[in-house]
């Protein structure tokens, strides 16, 4: 669905990516892990056109994109659902979704029925909103457009427990529901790794290992190695 080969880029000259390839395929999700500052939202940023591409190639159903602008990129059928929820404050919860909509199986009707809160909470200004229903907005918006690719940079990120398993299990509603491929940025490798299927670890901006999430969840000194982390 997406193939990034060989991706060197980075924020004016300094370089950030590394010659990164990684493959992501139709209907699954891959979780992208590593340490802080390894490059994870770079490679968000990067797909979505908002860094500096200085080699390699970006493939969306094996057409290239990495010539495009953000916006075209979106409309080829990526969507991004950034770190700081994105959600206009003086529209309501209904406009924000609206704004967005491309037809698709992605409707108003269907983003109510993943996220009942934002139902209730249609006439409410994005201002109005706590973070987790900002955040499940800022999904909802996303999906509003009806992404092919959608990318999402840690979206339970500083949410309360609650809102966490809420966001969790819409995600994996997501999953089990249409042919959309979702790449995942997530610290929580426990969290990432049970809510996908595959994953790949990144440092110093190149991938250092891809696998199966299920073979890496059950690898504790694999995961030691990788991500420096301990039980
Ligand atoms: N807008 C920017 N301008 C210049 N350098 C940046 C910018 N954003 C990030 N960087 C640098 O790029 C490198 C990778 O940062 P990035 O945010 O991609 O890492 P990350 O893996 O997402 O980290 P974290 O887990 O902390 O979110 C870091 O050295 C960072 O300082």
């Amino acid at each position: 669905m997406l193939q990034l080969q060989g991706v060197c880029a980075g924020y004016g000259a300094s370089r950030v990516l590394h010659e990164l390839t990684l493959d992501l395929r139709e209907s699954e999700t891959l979780v992208v892990m590593g340490r802080n500052g390894v490059g994870k939202t770079t490679l968000v940023e990067t797909i979505m056109g908002l860094t500096q591409h200085h080699a390699g190639r970006i493939l969306l159903r094996g057409k290239p994109v990495e010539r495009l602008q953000a916006h075209e990129r979106n409309r080829a059928g990526i969507a991004w659902v950034p770190q700081e929820r994105e959600v206009f404050p003086s529209l309501t919860v209904e406009e924000n979704l609206l704004v967005v909509a491309r037809g698709g199986e992605w409707t108003l009707e269907r983003v109510y029925g993943l996220f009942p809160r934002l139902r209730e909470r249609r006439s409410n200004y994005g201002d109005q909103l706590s973070g987790g229903e900002q955040q499940m907005l800022a999904l909802g918006r996303a999906l509003m457009t009806n992404p092919q690719v959608l990318l999402l940079d840690e979206p339970v990120e500083g949410l309360a427990p609650l809102v966490v398993q809420e966001m969790l299990a819409a995600i994996d509603r997501m999953r089990g529901s249409g042919r959309m491929s979702i790449l995942l940025v997530e610290q929580k490798y426990e969290q990432a790794l049970a809510h996908s299927e595959r994953c790949v670890v990144i440092d110093h901006g190149a991938v250092v290992h891809e696998g199966a999430s299920r073979d890496m969840l059950a690898d504790e000194a694999l995961v030691e190695r990788l991500l420096g982390l301990s039980h």
